[in-house]
């Protein structure tokens, strides 16, 4: 299966969420559309060790922007149909760059990406004061185009009444709550890799 993880904004945690849902999966991961430096990619590689595949990026943009710009900069036309996924027999992980509504270019966006590769998304929502306005338009969007959705990971302050009031607008449950860390290293991604195997086992289970 093909996962595609985005998120309500930009550095939300869906780099250190894909980390921790390439782990628990025993995934592939891919970062089709890289706006600057470091990279994703290189994140993942540090917290996952050398026994997964990383697929390297279809663009690589330098400037740390909107990839629709960014890639105008370097004169790059950036299209869907030039984005391939890699070829695996494996689950892949695909992480966005920033929020589903962020352009690739004048008429697409980063949300056209999931049917484009068969994905379900995964929504990383970070938990801050206005968080629950931007995840319920995040969830429209998706609604409106129809497609499907695995579940929401909830990253920061574990807020009773945020996460009830934006899962009682979501279609899919939530899978995973990540706590502000002090620092992210090895031993975290593990923690959470465990208990993301235990929640989605638990709701596969159920459904
Ligand atoms: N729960 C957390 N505890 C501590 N640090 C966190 C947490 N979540 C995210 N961070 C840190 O916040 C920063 C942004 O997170 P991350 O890079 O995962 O965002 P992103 O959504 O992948 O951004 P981008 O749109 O650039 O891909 C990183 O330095 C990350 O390690
Ligand atoms: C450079 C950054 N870290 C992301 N890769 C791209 C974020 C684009 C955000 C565009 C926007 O929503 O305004
Ligand atoms: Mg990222």
């Amino acid at each position: 299966m093909n996962y595609f993880i985005s998120a309500i904004g930009t550095d939300s945690g869906k780099t250190l969420a894909s980390a921790i849902i390439t782990k628990a999966l025993g995934a592939d991961y891919w970062k089709p559309v890289q706006a600057g430096e470091p990279t994703d990619s290189s994140a993942i590689r540090q917290w996952i060790g050398d026994e997964q595949i990383i697929h390297p990026e279809a663009f690589y943009l330098k400037t740390p922007a909107s990839p629709h710009y960014a890639a105008e900069l370097e004169n790059i036309e950036l299209k869907i149909d030039q984005i391939q996924a890699p070829i695996t027999k494996n689950h892949l992980v695909i992480e966005g760059a920033g929020g589903l509504m962020v352009p690739l270019n004048h008429s697409e966006f980063m949300i056209d990406l999931i049917p484009h590769f068969n994905a379900e998304l995964i929504l990383i929502c970070n938990v801050y004061l206005g968080s629950i306005n931007h995840t319920i338009l995040s969830l429209e969007a998706v609604a409106r185009r129809g497609y499907a959705i695995k579940g929401i990971i909830f990253n920061g302050p574990d807020i009773k009444s945020t996460k009830e009031i934006i899962l009682n607008h979501c279609p899919a449950p939530c899978l995973l709550h990540i706590a502000e860390e002090e620092k992210i290293d090895i031993a975290v991604i593990e923690k959470y890799s465990e208990q993301l195997k235990n929640n989605w086992n638990e709701l596969d289970r159920k459904r």
